[in-house]
């Protein structure tokens, strides 16, 4: 569209109306496009969409009234001007209500329709410049603010987040625990086409089974013990902006079924209700489980799979992106120094070797906290690395010569130390990771003398 052109889409399922119309608009200089119903308008419209809607409110396939609703649910700011007959007051009113731009009785003055078209076309091409104007005021903090590194792996990365950040398109986030999938989520929000929407993460790992179906699509005041108010869910609250789920691979099975019945009909229906509500987010969702593996073993279900998985974005583990790792310990170290008003200290050469050959099993997330523990304590870089590289290097024991109980308490043992060292010590990521209740985990770190603090 040139700029000042203005476009309109025009939805009418009356053939001589729609031609009409369409070229008077057309011969007034707008750039029309026509549609015999409203769902082929609605697949063509998103909220790129730079010009105005005009639609009659009697149509077969879907009403004006339920057009209106799914399309404010892509964006409520287009403008919508609703053509109604005698006698549709009522509807005009409730059209109105539910935030129509105007609306016109039929037979209408073309000049009268034209006059609207124009100052709703000029409503729409401020709220479009209004848009780019945050957008570029986002794009002063860069993402290579956000997203720090300087590896190939992460520059790809970050043109991959740009590239797909202002689309709708749904975004499977791979990666290991710690490597920052986290981050990448948020960059996708904040320069994506939703900026100004929320952004809502749920740990699908940290929620209850009983209560994830009301966490994430709401309840109705009574609909079970304890529901003494409505309350919405992840979804609705996230309407017009982002949904992350995190650690989707282990969201229940059932819960799987509703969640893609969620996004196919891109509508929620709370849990003791029967009215389906529309909603219109945009899905990210991050795993470190390989998901198709999880598909082949029937945990996780493959419809479900391939709806979340439009766009697949992997952030590599630290260990293949060495050059980052200098790069984000300064980082984090300048991050500590502020924070807790310390002097910043630099790394002595012996130590960068250390830092360089070590593993990283708990990724960006243990190097940030070992940055945090250089800047607090004067404890050597050299002994924090060896403390946490000793578990799966020492002690090892011969199988040959031990029973399966003995081999099996040591791998026990390693599991769960690793786990905590992945996760520095937060109790609740290693009962996620491990699928292990509460008093389990507590029972076996007593048992195997693992104490939480000694991986903070
Ligand atoms: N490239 C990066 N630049 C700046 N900070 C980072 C980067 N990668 C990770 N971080 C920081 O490291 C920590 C862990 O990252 P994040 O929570 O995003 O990881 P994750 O992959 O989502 O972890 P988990 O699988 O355990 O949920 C966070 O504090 C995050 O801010």
């Amino acid at each position: 569209m040139t700029e000042g052109e203005n476009r309109v889409y025009l939805v009418d399922d009356d053939v001589e109306m729609r031609t009409a119309t369409a070229q008077w608009l057309e011969l007034s200089g707008c750039d029309v496009q026509s549609f015999a119903d409203a769902p082929t308008a609605l697949a063509e419209l998103s909220s790129t969409f730079s010009g105005v809607v005009v639609s009659d409110i009697r149509m077969p396939k879907m009403d004006g009234m339920t057009f209106l609703t799914r399309l404010y649910a892509l964006d409520s700011d287009i403008p919508v001007i609703l053509l109604t007959a005698h006698g549709d007051v009522q509807m005009a009113v409730d059209a109105m209500q539910k935030g129509a731009y105007d609306f016109i009785e039929k037979p209408f003055d073309p000049e009268y329709l034209l006059d609207i078209v124009r100052r709703a076309c000029e409503k729409r091409r401020l709220v479009m410049e209004n848009h780019e104007l945050r957008r570029r005021l986002a794009g002063v903090c860069g993402i290579e603010q956000r997203l720090i590194g300087n590896s190939p792996e992460i520059c790809r990365l970050r043109e991959e987040i740009l590239d797909v950040a202002d689309t709708d398109a749904p975004v499977l986030i791979q990666g290991e625990t710690g490597t920052g999938k986290e981050v990448v989520a948020r960059c996708l929000h904040a320069f994506g086409a939703r900026r100004e929407g929320k952004y809502v993460p749920v740990n699908c790992g940290a929620v209850p089974e009983n209560i994830f179906e009301s966490e994430l699509f709401g309840h109705e005041r009574g609909a079970f013990t304890g529901a003494d108010r409505q309350r919405i869910g992840r979804f609705e609250y996230a309407q017009g902006g982002v949904l992350f789920l995190d650690e989707i691979g282990t969201m229940p099975l059932p819960l799987q079924v509703k969640v893609l019945r969620a996004l196919q009909e891109r509508e929620v229906i709370r849990v003791g209700s029967n009215e389906a509500k529309p909603v219109d987010i945009r899905l990210i969702s991050a795993t470190s489980k390989d998901l198709l593996t999880e598909c082949s073993t029937g945990t996780f279900r493959e419809d479900l799979y391939y709806r979340i998985n439009v766009v697949e974005l992997r952030v590599p583990p630290l260990r293949e992106r060495g050059e980052d790792i200098l790069l984000l310990f300064n980082y984090f170290v300048s991050l500590a120094a502020v924070a807790y008003n310390r002097p910043e200290v630099s790394l002595p050469s012996a130590d960068i070797g250390l830092m360089m050959n070590h593993d990283w099993p708990g990724n960006v997330r243990e190097l940030k906290n070992i940055a945090e523990r250089y800047v607090l304590s004067s404890i050597p870089i050299g002994q924090r690395l060896t403390t946490v590289l000793r578990s799966p290097h020492q002690g090892a024991i011969n199988s040959e010569n031990t029973s399966l109980q003995e081999l099996m308490r040591y791998h026990e043992r390693l599991l769960l130390e690793q786990a905590l060292i992945r996760h520095c010590g937060d109790v609740q990521a290693v009962m996620t990771e491990l699928d292990l209740p509460r008093r389990t985990l507590n029972e076996k770190m007593s048992r195997h003398h693992l104490d939480r603090k000694n991986y903070l």
